[in-house]
């Protein structure tokens, strides 16, 4: 399945950077150098991609790059710079290649941010026609993974449970413009091979979504059971269940890869640059407004404009959170 690094997802983005990044390295350095991508995550072990292969990799905690900057902690879907030792031994990672999108989610109340994917292409936001559905939210996880480079696409799953599976996708229509949106059901795989297209060859797709929608159940039927990727961290729970400690990037029978982040409920996403992008930072800031009911927009006194101007919240988040806000007037009654 994945046969070379291009399968993986190497784009001329990771590889001019890996090429200046080990250009800085003597010659008889650069031999032990090799590029890889992190496909497995559990705690502080890495699993490593290289042209060889998924290996083992750890960080050292002494190492720093060539600057004395300390190293960027890897996440699940980073590309970076391994070094061999001996023989056999797990690799050694030496750089974290600069990232295309990075994932965070919020913690500490939303105060700070923990990075969590990084070089995601595509996003499916996983929803379903139940107690779980709710348009405003969905539209704070579209405008966040609009953010962050990636392409939102909207899974409606569970559609087997309902009737009328197009009322509920109109109203999630009204999103963006353009937003895909695919009715599926996961148990029965009814309508996975319209989702199956998005895994083109080196594309790497996340999902995201509450617990119990059927991240799961969708990750399975779209790997297929064969598809079990030996030499990539598994864990089993007493009754065979995978669950979801770790983080792990899969290859697909196809081609694309899939990031599997169970559990990711309160996303946020980091613009281009760094700053934290999750509304969170928003509503944090609104408690220094003048007004309680600030809306941010022509308030004499508004603390949000202020962050906006003095450059620690970004326009586009501000925009976005006003068109979730505004789509939050229109929200359906649940049924
Ligand atoms: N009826 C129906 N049930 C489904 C469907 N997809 C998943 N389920 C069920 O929903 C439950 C939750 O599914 P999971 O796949 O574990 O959900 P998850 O989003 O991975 O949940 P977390 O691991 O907690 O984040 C399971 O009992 C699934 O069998 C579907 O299309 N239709
Ligand atoms: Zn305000």
């Amino acid at each position: 399945m994945i046969s070379t690094l291009e399968d993986l997802g190497l784009s001329d983005f990771f590889l001019e950077a890996g090429r200046s990044f080990m250009a800085t390295f003597p010659p008889e350095a650069r031999a032990e150098l090799e590029m890889g991508r992190v496909v497995g995550v559990e705690r502080a072990t890495f699993q490593v991609w290289t042209a060889n292969g998924p290996t083992e990799a750890l960080l050292a905690g002494t190492l720093r790059q060539s600057g004395s900057e300390l190293l960027t902690q890897p996440v699940i879907g980073d590309w970076l710079v391994v070094q061999h030792l001996a023989a056999g031994s797990a690799l050694r990672i030496v750089h974290v290649l600069p990232r295309r999108t990075t994932f965070a989610r919020a913690v500490n109340s939303g105060l700070s941010e923990q990075i969590i994917a990084a070089n995601v292409d595509v996003v499916f936001i996983v929803t379903t026609p139940g107690e779980d559905f709710d348009v405003s939210r969905l539209g704070r996880y579209v405008a966040a993974v609009q953010t962050s480079g990636a392409r939102p696409v909207v899974l409606l799953n569970k559609t087997d449970l309902i009737e009328d599976a197009a009322l509920f996708v109109e109203q999630i229509k009204t999103l963006a413009l353009d937003l895909p949106v695919h009715e599926v059901a996961a148990t029965s795989e009814y309508g996975l091979d319209a989702v199956r297209p998005y895994f083109q060859k080196g594309v790497t797709v996340a999902l995201i979504g509450s617990s119990g929608v059927g991240k799961s159940t969708l990750t399975n039927a779209l790997l297929g059971r064969e598809a079990a990727v030996t030499g990539l961290i598994r864990q089993s729970d007493q009754q065979g269940r995978h669950t979801t400690t770790g983080r792990t990037l899969y290859p697909l029978p196809g081609g694309g890869l899939l990031i599997d982040n169970p559990g990711l409920r309160d996303i946020a996403v980091w613009d281009a640059a760094g700053r934290p992008s999750g509304f969170e930072v928003i509503e944090e800031t609104a408690a220094n407004c003048r007004f309680r009911k600030c809306t941010h927009t022509t308030e004499p006194g508004c603390a949000v404009k202020r962050a906006v101007q003095q450059g620690t919240i970004s326009a586009e988040t501000l925009t976005a959170y006003h068109q979730a806000q505004g789509l939050s007037t229109r929200r359906p009654k649940r049924r």
